[in-house]
């Protein structure tokens, strides 16, 4: 079981500049791939397509030779989890931190991602740090095969992105999960990955355009 994209295009609407331009990556189990870049990149973009969180407009992303999408009928989560950048945003304001959880899945909540004493709070309650880590414990209480950590440390200090990077990977070594590691520290990816991909070696070349959109228009990072 790997997770595959192939020659992947997307763009926000019919018009805009394409986003991702013809990205191919693969991450196999129990692998951690760091996918580096500046801001405004693309990096995010690409996750949520790995994620199945938005559909490619050209290419295809699978795992297991299908797109990655909750079994609803089946009850099981998305093979693909994606850990949001923006932790806060991703939770249900009126859901206590033990609800989030529990619509996750069953299992022992790490008391070093989510100390007992968050449980009861609710998500305007809690920092932004503290938000990344319920994130990263839903992700792994839903069971994923693969999972997409988005800046998943970024409002961390150096000890607690060393804490929840270390609890994490013994986590995903343990259980095989295959991990999509996204930032623009390189220094970070350099020690939590396996191998680090950078996100202008995924972009085809001008002119490569699907349907001759100006090379011009195309995102290649902005900063
Ligand atoms: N929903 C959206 N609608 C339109 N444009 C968007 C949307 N989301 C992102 N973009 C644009 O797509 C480009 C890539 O954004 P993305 O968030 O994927 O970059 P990133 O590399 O993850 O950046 P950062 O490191 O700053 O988070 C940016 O120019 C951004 O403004």
């Amino acid at each position: 079981m790997t997770l595959l994209a192939e020659d992947v295009w997307f763009r926000y609407g019919r018009r805009g500049p394409w986003v991702v331009r013809g990205a191919s990556l693969a991450v196999a189990p129990g692998e951690v791939v760091g996918l580096h870049g500046p801001s405004g990149a693309g990096k995010s973009t690409l996750g949520g397509l790995l994620a199945g969180l938005v559909a490619p407009s050209r290419g295809r992303v699978t795992v297991d030779g299908v797109p990655p999408r909750p079994d609803r009928r089946a009850g099981r989560p998305n093979p693909v989890q994606f850990a949001h950048q923006h932790a806060h945003l991703a939770m249900d304001p009126r859901w206590s931190v033990r609800e989030v959880l529990a619509e996750a899945g069953a299992g022992e909540v790490p008391a070093e991602l989510v100390p007992a004493a968050l449980l009861d709070r609710f998500p305007h309650e809690i920092s932004g740090g503290e938000a990344q880590r319920v994130n990263v414990a839903r992700a792994l209480l839903a069971g994923p095969r693969f999972l997409v950590a988005d800046e998943i440390t970024a409002s961390l200090d150096a000890i607690g992105q060393a804490r929840v990077w270390r609890l994490l990977l013994a986590r995903v070594r343990a259980r095989g999960i295959g991990v999509l590691a996204i930032s623009h520290d390189r220094p970070l990816l350099d020690v939590v990955a396996d191998r680090v991909v950078a996100f202008a070696d995924l972009t085809a070349p001008a002119g490569a355009e699907p349907d001759g959109t100006s090379p011009d228009r195309a995102i290649t990072g902005s900063w």
